[in-house]
């Protein structure tokens, strides 16, 4: 009979208790063994969910304080210079400031960079590597858990992450590769403790291998495997994800491990040649329930499809999800306002353990034939592509940024915000008050009026010169779309972890999806009235919100795309109309929906720029467009950036050095690019953290940035929106911000 179990499981608990805890021992409204107590019983209960799913094992491993890539460097002692101090007193305050720059106790300092894992919108803390990194090994973390639930009863399978994807995760030397030799005795010993501990099994996880490796990464697995199925007392499941194998597949099952786990939801085509490949000692592990969507899974194709498998391969055969569920929310059980026709159609979590068990039946001999779901009938991409082949502007940027230098009279080095300004705790308490019907729309939107009205004076009082709105209306810039579109579900616990204690609510997109009503205007028009300055009205853009959103299983993404590009279209022109000249189209997730495979690049470009444009096509050449992206790493996808046709970009750029802006300032003799030929806002300090940033280090960094960026293009802003942030925290760093700015445009001027 074919065995069941996942790769990981949320850790972010049922109704978010580990986010209230964590925020509440940073806050220091509870001490650390109260925060230890909460995150014991949601690793308890993600354990039991799975055994009474009927799970053949348990995966332990996958919880963290705020990440799991943090985790390994904590555990293969990967700390950095400037968070050792104080550290052997209080490991965890040690771990929180490694992924914050503060906790509890210990001095404040620059926290880890932190960016997306692979395609999703998870992020991890990336290691920092020194050429002479040394590697110690601190198990005592994941033993504990390890013993923890076996003492629970529970037949455990450790996960952790492959040494190779952890040094391709990690930045700080040229050749992360060179330092395996000293990394690989580490994991050696920690695999004979996770065995000594009883793990019969040892999930490794190894997702570059779906991605187009360099000769040296691919041709370092054999060897590197080689060392570890030595050592390993306990049998080894080789686990990869999001992406097809290809030509890795023969790769990853000639290693000498005893199971190989594929993500057949992202790479259907991949399951007959695994067979093929899967030696007779091994298992397959076969990632079927989709970790990455809430629809239920039609399992009448799995039983189809699986039928033979399972015949051929007996007990051989694993069932899974695709990845770890750390990217779908936790119990739709919890979902209470759902209407009953929604929540038919959909599988949390927790209902996905179960879908395997009713999986693992109806692969038992003689178990009756599922239900089929008849499919809808979807155009050709092409057609999409075809439709959004004239999406140019009418002027070209030159001949728009002299109308609208002349529009806007902006000094050198105009300073502006990203769009958020803090979401404070009384704005969200007034919004659930208005969510549980305990005060009207009328109070609701009178109190949104006001948080709008301080922004726009705060702004005023610092002196910014392209202000805006201050977002106060959204919970988010995805979701509050999502409520505003028809065409989407939304639902009322559907969280998943983003990072650390921050998590989001994808809408589902469960439908067409069209405009009933103007979603921003009133708000933006409100805002400008206040003020003689522009004020910038705030989009999230197509790209964006397809990407932070559960899509349809039933056409191709770009439809959706498409038909969300439609109704930004109108909302565009909607603002224009009412008089709002500077437009911003926020599109961070242009970069995370880059499939992972070269080859399928331009196919996603081709249609995602294309519905970007495809918003701002009708706009007068006087309208000002600017998008925004963040998480640098821009340089592979700068054509697309350029294809944008933005008049002005802002990106994250503080915590990354300069190579990054030379790559937008063009001339970089390493790609021979042209660099962005518009305006551009690279951000001058870092959001993430609460630290302030001083004067003098601003009136440096725009001094490098002139070095690299022409004085007409640059824009002076901070790296992205501020709803994270307090006001205390907001008002000091750009006022310092817009000093700085004064002190420079003296210089040049
Ligand atoms: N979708 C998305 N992805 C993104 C980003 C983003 O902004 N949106 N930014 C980047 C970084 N990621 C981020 C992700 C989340 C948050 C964030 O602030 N999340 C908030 C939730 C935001 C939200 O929806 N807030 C709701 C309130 C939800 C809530 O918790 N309400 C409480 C009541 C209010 C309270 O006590 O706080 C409850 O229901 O119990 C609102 O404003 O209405 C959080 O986890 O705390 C920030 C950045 C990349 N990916
Ligand atoms: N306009 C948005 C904001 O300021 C852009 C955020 S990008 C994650 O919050
Ligand atoms: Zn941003």
């Amino acid at each position: 009979m074919a065995q069941t179990h996942i790769l990981g499981y949320p850790r972010i608990g049922a109704r978010r208790e580990l986010k209230r805890a964590q925020e509440a021992y940073w806050k220091g409204s509870i001490d650390q063994q109260a925060l230890l107590a909460v995150g014991s019983q949601v690793r308890s209960q993600n354990w039991r969910a799975q055994q009474s799913a009927g799970l053949a094992l348990t995966t332990v491993g996958d919880f963290a304080w705020y990440d799991q890539v943090l985790n390994h460097s904590l555990l293969f002692g990967v700390v950095p210079e400037r968070f050792a101090r104080g550290a052997a007193d209080n490991k965890l305050d040690q771990y929180f400031r490694l992924a914050r720059g503060r906790a509890p106790s210990g001095e404040p300092v620059a926290a880890s960079a932190m960016t997306k894992w692979f395609d999703t919108n998870y992020h991890y803390l990336v290691p920092e590597f020194t050429a002479d990194q040394e590697f110690t090994l601190d198990p005592e973390w994941l033993l504990a858990e390890v013993r923890e639930a076996q003492q629970l009863g529970h037949n455990v399978k450790p996960v952790i992450i492959g040494p190779l994807t952890y040094l391709w995760l990690g930045r700080g030397v040229d050749n992360a590769l060179s330092l395996l030799p000293r990394l690989l005795p580490r994991y050696q010993e920690l695999l004979a403790k996770l065995a000594s501990a009883a793990a019969q099994w040892v999930q490794i996880d190894e997702p570059i291998l779906g991605l187009d490796l360099p000769v040296q990464w691919r041709d370092a697995f054999a060897p590197t495997y080689e060392v570890l199925g030595k050592a390993s007392g306990s049998k080894l499941l080789l686990a990869t994800y999001f992406s097809p194998l290809r030509e890795n597949l023969p790769l990853a099952f000639d290693l000498p491990v005893d199971g190989v786990h594929i993500d057949a939801v992202r790479a259907p085509a991949e399951l007959v040649p695994a067979v093929k490949a899967l030696r007779d000692n091994q298992v397959l592990s076969v990632g079927v329930i989709n970790g990455r969507n809430v629809w239920r899974t039609d399992l009448a194709r799995w039983q189809q499809q699986l039928q033979p498998v399972a015949e051929k391969l007996g007990d051989r055969l694993w069932l899974s999800a695709s990845c770890s569920l750390l990217h779908t929310p936790v119990d739709l059980e919890t979902e209470t306002t759902l209407p009953a026709a929604q929540k038919t159609r959909l599988a949390y979590s927790r209902q996905k353990l179960t879908e395997l068990g009713s999986l693992q039946q109806a692969l038992q001999p003689g178990a009756g034939r599922l239900e089929a779901v008849t499919a809808t009938e979807s155009r050709p991409q092409a057609e999409i592509v075809a439709e959004l082949a004239d999406t140019w502007r009418a002027q070209k940027y030159p001949e728009r940024a002299e109308v609208q230098k002349h529009r806007w009279q902006l000094p050198p080095l105009p300073t502006t915000t990203i769009g958020s300004f803090p979401q404070t705790d009384v704005l969200r308490l007034v919004r659930k008050q208005f969510r549980n019907r305990e005060i009207s729309a009328q109070d609701y939107h009178d109190h949104l009026r006001a948080e709008i009205a301080e922004a726009i004076r705060r702004q005023e009082i610092l002196g910014l010169d392209v202000l805006v709105h201050g977002e106060a209306e959204r919970n988010d810039m995805v979701e509050y779309f999502g409520e505003q579109l028809d065409g989407f579900i939304h639902t009322g616990n559907g969280w998943v972890q983003s990072y650390g204690s921050r998590c989001v609510k994808p809408p589902i997109i469960a439908g067409d999806i069209s405009r009933p009503n103007p979603m921003t205007v009133q708000w933006s028009q409100y805002a400008q009235s206040l003020s003689k300055k522009p004020v910038k009205g705030m989009l999230t853009g197509p790209v964006t919100i397809l990407n932070w959103s559960f899509p349809r299983e039933d056409i191709p993404r770009a439809e959706s795309c498409l038909q969300i590009a439609r109704a930004l279209r109108q909302e565009v022109q909607d603002l224009e109309a009412a008089g709002i000249g500077i437009i911003q189209i926020d599109e961070p997730a242009l970069r995370e929906g880059v499939p992972l495979r070269e080859s399928e690049h331009r196919e996603y470009f081709d249609w995602a720029v294309g519905c970007f444009r495809y918003c701002c096509s009708e706009v007068q050449a006087e309208t000002q467009i600017h998008t925004h992206m963040c998480y640098s790493n821009f340089n592979a996808i700068l054509d697309a950036i350029v294809a944008l046709d933005a008049d002005v970009i802002t990106i994250e750029s503080a915590r990354s050095d300069l190579r990054l802006l030379q790559a937008f300032a063009g001339g970089s003799a390493l790609d021979n690019q042209g660099g962005y030929p518009n305006e551009i806002g690279p951000g001058i300090y870092d959001i993430h953290s609460p630290n302030v940033p001083e004067r003098p280090e601003l009136v440096s960094r725009l001094r490098q940035l002139l070095e690299v960026i022409p004085q007409e293009k640059l824009w002076v802003n901070p790296d992205c929106g501020l709803k994270t942030r307090s006001w205390s925290e907001v008002g000091a760093a750009l006022l310092n911000m817009v000093e700085a700015t004064r002190t420079v445009r003296a210089e040049i001027a």
